[in-house]
Order: structure tokens, then C-alpha cells, then sequence
């Protein structure tokens, strides 16, 4: 049990209930292996790393609290941080909703962090967390493009997509997880933008209030495990870190 004395202000919600469709057959991608210990394991030590962050809300697979709850109980956080265990819902949106609902009263500082992105470093979570604490109500860690991107007129699978346009690439960035906001900011975005407007990510819905969003740099480990070939490098990046940081 932590510190009861101890002021609980950044709190990061995790979002873990998705199948992972993308990854292939198996369990729930959060809790699908990653260098012997699960995905979410990983994600939550990431957040539980910053000593901002004192509260990590888990959101679990709908039927699966119980057990998500268990497989952390096997892994325990520092004294620092404590964890709460929610189950999530069908989109990635609600499991987020799910998630805030959770968060205690003293918490103002808000970070949503998928668990498909169990490497991310310390590093980037704490300069998410300075610049919400230095005034911005949404930040997002972000990097630049390496690919030159297309705007298409999706056709049926198999048909060949007209390109319609080709945006500045250099004005563009890849959008990572945790995203920081200021709690009221957020919960009147997942209040007020329904399911369905488009948003895939938590600073989308808070775009679509009109509250600015900034971006400060992210970081090439913390890409999200999507498809199978992401699975070998976060297996790389962990054996490099293992070998080298005393990673665990
Ligand atoms: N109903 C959902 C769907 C997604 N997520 C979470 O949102 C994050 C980003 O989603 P994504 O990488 O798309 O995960 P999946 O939905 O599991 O992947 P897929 O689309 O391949 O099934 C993941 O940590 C995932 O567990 C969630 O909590 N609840
Ligand atoms: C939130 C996110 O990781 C930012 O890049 C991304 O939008 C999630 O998309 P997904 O399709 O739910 O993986």
C-alpha cells in the first residue's frame, strides 16, 4: 500500500481491452508475451517508471479484469504508485471513458497511454508531463515522417486506389502515446465528442473542442506493436536493453 500522506496529482490511464486483430491469433495483444512477460507488464512499469505518476488505471479486456488484476498482483509496482483495474468496452474511445471514470479525486494531470506501446521511454512520459504541468491542456509525443504519404480514394479490396493529393510531409508527424492533458480538458472531450466522429486518438476528441493541442518530440521506441514484424523489434529493443541497461 502507498503513502496515504502522499499527494496523488498525474495519474495515467492504460488502455489494454483491444484484441489485437492486427498481431494475429492469440490472447489479447496487452497480454501477449513480450521477452517472457506481458505486453501490459511492460506498459505499466513504463508509466510507474516517472515519479510524477502516481495512479495507473488499467483498462482490461471486458471479461478479463479479474485476471489482468491477478497477472499485475505477480508483478508488483514500486510503494510509489498505486494500480486500479477497470474492465474496458468494444472501442478503443470507450475504454478510455471507462478508464477517467476510475481516476481519483486529487488526480489533475492526465496521461493515456496504450499498452501497445510497452516500450516507451521515461524520458518522454516526463517531458509530456512538464508540459501539461508548464500550461498546455493536450500534449502528444510525436515524431516526424519517414515516408512520403498519399491521400487516396479508398475502392474495393483489390482495385487500384486513385491518389488524390500528397500532403507537405514536413508539416506532418506521427502521433505516439502517452498523451498528457489537463483532466478537465479531457473529460469534457470524452464527454462532449461521440463514438464515431473519426477521433483514433484522445487529443483528436480534444481537437474537435477547439482547445489547442501541442506536440513535443516522441521517441522511435515508443512505436505501437501493430502487426507481427513490430512484435520482432520490440523483442529487439528489449534483448538490447536487457544486455546493456539491466533492463528488466
Ligand atoms: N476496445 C478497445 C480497443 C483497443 N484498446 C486499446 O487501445 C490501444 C491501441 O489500440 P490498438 O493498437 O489498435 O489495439 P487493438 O485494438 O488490440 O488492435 P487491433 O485493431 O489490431 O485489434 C491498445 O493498447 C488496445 O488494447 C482498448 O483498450 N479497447
Ligand atoms: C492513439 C494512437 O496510438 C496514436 O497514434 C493511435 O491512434 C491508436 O490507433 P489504433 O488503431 O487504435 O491502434
Amino acid at each position: 500500500m502507498s503513502d496515504p500522506s502522499r499527494p496523488i496529482r498525474t495519474a495515467a490511464v492504460i488502455p489494454a481491452a483491444g484484441r489485437g486483430v492486427r498481431l494475429g491469433p492469440g490472447a489479447p495483444k496487452a497480454l501477449r508475451a513480450l521477452g517472457g512477460t506481458p505486453m501490459l507488464v511492460h506498459a505499466v512499469r513504463a508509466m510507474a517508471a516517472s515519479r510524477a505518476v502516481s495512479v495507473v488505471v488499467v483498462v482490461a479486456p471486458p471479461d478479463g479484469a479479474a485476471e489482468v488484476r491477478h497477472l499485475l498482483n505477480e508483478h508488483p509496482l514500486t510503494d510509489r504508485t498505486d494500480l486500479v483495474v477497470v474492465p474496458g468496452g468494444e472501442t478503443r474511445q470507450e475504454s478510455v471513458r471507462l478508464g477517467l471514470a476510475a481516476l481519483p479525486d486529487a488526480v489533475d494531470v492526465v496521461l493515456v497511454h496504450d499498452a501497445a506501446r510497452p516500450l516507451v521511454p521515461v524520458d518522454t512520459v516526463d517531458s509530456v508531463i512538464a508540459a501539461v504541468r508548464g500550461g498546455a491542456p493536450a500534449v502528444v509525443p510525436a515524431l516526424p515522417l519517414a515516408d512520403t504519404v498519399k491521400q487516396v480514394e479508398p475502392q474495393p479490396q483489390g482495385t487500384p486506389e486513385p491518389v488524390v493529393g500528397t500532403p507537405e510531409r514536413a508539416l506532418l508527424r506521427a502521433v505516439q502515446t502517452p498523451q498528457g492533458f489537463d483532466r478537465e480538458t479531457l473529460l469534457k472531450a470524452h464527454d462532449t465528442v461521440v463514438e464515431g466522429e473519426g477521433a483514433t486518438d484522445d487529443a483528436g476528441l480534444v481537437e474537435r473542442l477547439g482547445t489547442p493541442v501541442v506536440v513535443v518530440p516522441g521517441h522511435e521506441e515508443a512505436f505501437k506493436v501493430t502487426r507481427p514484424l513490430d512484435l520482432v523489434l520490440a523483442e529487439a529493443v528489449l534483448a538490447r536493453r536487457r544486455a546493456t541497461d539491466g533492463y528488466v
